[in-house]
């Protein structure tokens, strides 16, 4: 018996879907910049932020790094591992034209640490669930508090069963 998890809801998200997202997410941020730098959380923000970087032309990257999901769906305190440089504290006005991103909001706990990092920055992730979304000024597709994402670096491709067992 396999030990993987057994979510109660699962959005399997693959690398096109996930860059379509993204994608769309950035039209919208293109709408609300200009940004002269991007904040990316780590290590899940890592990838959306290159890909809005590159249609946004950005070209000043930071990251915050933070941890607090141990494993699956068990979230311990936040650690902020790294901050912010002083490229972008010393930019004008706590952040103001610095995007933040990061792939999903969840319960909002990781979003509220960064943002008392930089207060007026634009928050935006990808995906966002009921609680966390408050804290976000953009994303993109919202899914159910009890749903757990699969990213695409998480997962691979495996054998499915069909839904009707047997069969005859
Ligand atoms: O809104 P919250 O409940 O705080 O959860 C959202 C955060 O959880 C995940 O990161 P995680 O801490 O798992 O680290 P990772 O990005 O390195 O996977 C995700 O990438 C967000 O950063
Ligand atoms: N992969 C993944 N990480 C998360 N961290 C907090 N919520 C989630 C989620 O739904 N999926
Ligand atoms: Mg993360």
């Amino acid at each position: 018996m396999s030990d993987a998890p057994r979510p109660d809801k699962v959005f399997p998200v693959s690398w096109d879907q996930f860059h379509r997202d993204t994608r769309a997410l950035t039209w919208r941020l293109h709408e609300a910049g200009p940004f002269e730098a991007i904040v990316c959380i780590t290590r899940g923000g890592l990838v959306p932020a290159a890909i809005v970087a590159r249609e946004l032309n950005v070209r000043i990257i930071e990251t915050v790094c933070i941890a607090s999901y141990h494993d699956y769906k068990n979230q311990g305190d936040i650690k902020v591992m790294k901050g912010v440089g002083p490229e972008i504290t010393s930019m004008r006005g706590q952040g103001k034209g610095v995007l933040i991103v990061d792939d999903l909001v969840d319960t909002g706990k990781t979003a509220r640490v960064v943002r008392e990092i930089l207060p007026a920055a634009h928050f935006a992730t990808v995906y966002a669930k009921p609680m966390g979304r408050p804290l976000v000024d953009t994303f993109i597709t919202e899914v159910s508090q009890d749903t757990w994402i699969y990213f695409p670096w998480d997962t691979g491709l495996s054998y499915v069963p069909p839904i009707r067992a047997g069969g005859d």
